[in-house]
């Protein structure tokens, strides 16, 4: 219990909807009867509207987004609904409140490039484990940058050619295991994406990706990695997951758009 429960019934007395994140059971049960969604790795207390976080988004902004658009996309709230989000921030328990319109920010596509692509959710959420964690830890001790390629992997093999022999090609290992994480990690060192299938098989290592460039809009800085894994996004149906070598942090493309941005650090 923390001091917000005295407040908690006038803050969410106009809301249409509230949005609980990882809510503990007595925080679910002093408001079950509203319209309530749960939103968190699991669904501990059996609430009948659940969005399953991929992920704990260190940055409250991003768990909110993504709370918020999936709660829309699963049609548990009005896309003109007045929310009330409570999340835990520093504690165990529900410490931090939003109040937010479901439409008021610009949609993210956070939600969606997890739900709507073409690879399997827990295969994104692997891949992007396994560059959050070479990003923390970099390649015996250097930073190290790696550009991963999700799904639609005939496309991106068509849309690309070999630097060097491909470790993997008569294996048939997937991401997740955790032998292949280590094998990941070794092979980011030179150049070239990893392809990676719609379930999670590794295709190939060491692939230049050769997509046609043209139109794809990515921030200023970022270099030739993030073109191509932008611009392969756009040219075909897979999403790219990047770690920077230059500034560490990670990033996801889908249909050509940057759609998320985290700092290793904070995992
Ligand atoms: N088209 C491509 N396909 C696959 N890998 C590429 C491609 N272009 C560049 N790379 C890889 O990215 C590496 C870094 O290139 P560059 O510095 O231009 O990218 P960047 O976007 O600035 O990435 P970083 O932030 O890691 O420096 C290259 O050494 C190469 O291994
Ligand atoms: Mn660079």
């Amino acid at each position: 219990m923390t001091g917000l429960d005295e407040f908690l019934e006038g803050l969410v007395a106009d809301a249409d909807a509230v949005c609980l994140f990882s809510p503990g059971k007595s925080h679910y049960e002093t408001l079950a009867g509203d319209d309530v969604v749960v939103v968190g790795p699991d669904n501990d207390v059996e609430a009948d509207a659940f969005v399953k976080l991929p992920l704990e988004f260190e940055d409250l902004r991003d768990r909110i987004r993504f709370g918020v658009e999936g709660a829309v996309e699963h049609g548990y709230v009005d896309e003109d609904a007045d929310l009330v989000c409570l999340a835990k921030v520093f504690g165990e328990d529900a410490d931090t409140v939003a109040r937010v319109r479901a439409d008021e920010f610009e949609k993210s596509g956070v939600y969606d490039l997890f739900a709507n692509s073409r690879a399997e959710p827990s295969v994104i959420r692997d891949v992007l484990e396994v560059a959050v964690e070479l990003g923390k830890k970099g390649q015996k001790g250097k930073p190290v940058g790696a550009l991963f390629v999700v799904g639609d992997a005939g496309k991106v093999m068509n849309k690309s050619r070999p630097l060097s022999y491909n470790p993997f090609e008569k294996s048939h290992v997937h991401v997740g295991d955790p032998i292949v994480n280590v094998m990941l990690k070794e092979f980011s060192r030179l150049d070239g994406a990893f392809v990676i299938s719609d379930s999670g098989k590794i295709v190939s290592a060491y692939r230049y990706l050769e997509p046609s460039a043209e139109g794809v809009d990515i921030p200023k800085g970022l270099g030739a990695r993030h073109m191509a894994a932008g611009a392969i996004t756009r040219d075909t149906n897979a999403i790219a997951i990047v770690l920077s070598e230059s500034d560490g942090l990670v990033r996801a493309f889908k249909a050509g758009e940057l759609i998320l941005e985290l700092d290793p650090e904070a995992y």
